[in-house]
């Protein structure tokens, strides 16, 4: 990948990007090329959501777009929450229809998408009524109706097993040429992605190809993790799980 002529389809450069007056990624300089497939990593409030969203303002109608907490609509069946991918391509009155008396191409279209994804016989049920793990799969499916070339998807694979993750990102990539995702799985980053993006503390740190990081580099990009992992150790120690006092700062940290 490296090296090779991609088509650039956005770049950053020295830009501070945020929430109106509150900026949280400061100077920022990354490109985005046609073909890659891009981790996101960082703990959280790292920046991920944030430079999602202005991904997604930037390049609008050219990428399908899975939020994080799935924007369903829980009282409205599964086949309605699909849809709502390809609302605008519809009339009001199209779409009015389609909410009583499904349309026939439409409901053909999300049946087949709802089997891929394990969804079938739920068509009919009310997202309200589904498991965390179904209700991410319909958000999923949502955004592959769309059917745009590029897909963002923030945490789209948090709620499901590290199987179904695969499975998951698989069928994103069958259908989208171009895809940035943010996640918390760092061996999923490496093996499945070709490239890292980092954020640490609002920078980001980490802009490179999968084959030339490990998991201990991904690693830094969780300072928390170091306390945790010292509760652990200390509780495998002696059995007690050892006062906050007693806990190291984060690297970097005062
Ligand atoms: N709408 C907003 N207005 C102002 N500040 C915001 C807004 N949304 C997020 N922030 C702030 O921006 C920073 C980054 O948040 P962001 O949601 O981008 O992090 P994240 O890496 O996606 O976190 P997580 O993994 O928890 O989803 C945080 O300090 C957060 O409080």
């Amino acid at each position: 990948m490296e090296g090779e002529q991609r088509r650039l389809l956005i770049r950053f450069d020295g830009e501070d990007i945020g929430h109106g007056a509150h900026v949280v990624l400061p100077g920022l300089t990354l490109a985005l090329h046609e073909g890659e497939r891009v981790a996101l990593l960082g703990q959280s409030g790292a920046g991920k959501s944030t430079l999602l969203g202005e991904l997604r303002r930037r390049l609008d109608r050219q990428a399908a777009w899975c939020p994080q907490h799935h924007g369903l609509v829980p009282q409205l069946a599964v086949y309605h929450n699909v849809f709502m991918g390809r609302l605008p391509e519809h009339s009001t009155l199209a779409n009015l229809w389609n909410l009583v008396h499904p349309l026939r191409r439409p409901w053909h279209e999300v049946a087949t998408l709802c089997d891929e994804l394990g969804l079938a016989g739920l068509m009919r049920r009310p997202v309200g009524q589904l498991s965390g793990g179904q209700r991410q799969r319909v958000a999923i499916a949502r955004a592959l109706y769309q059917t745009r070339p590029l897909f963002l998807g923030d945490e789209p694979v948090a709620s499901v097993d590290p199987h179904q993750a695969l499975r998951l990102l698989s069928l994103i990539d069958a259908r989208h040429t171009t895809s940035v995702v943010a996640l918390h799985q760092r061996e999923l980053a490496l093996t499945h992605f070709d490239r890292v993006w980092g954020l640490r503390d609002g920078r980001l740190v980490i802009d490179a190809p999968t084959d030339s990081l490990t998991l201990t580099e991904l690693d830094a990009l969780y300072p928390d993790a170091d306390a945790t992992r010292h509760i652990a150790d200390a509780r495998d120690a002696d059995g007690d799980v050892p006062s906050v006092n007693a806990l190291p700062c984060p690297r970097g940290r005062p």
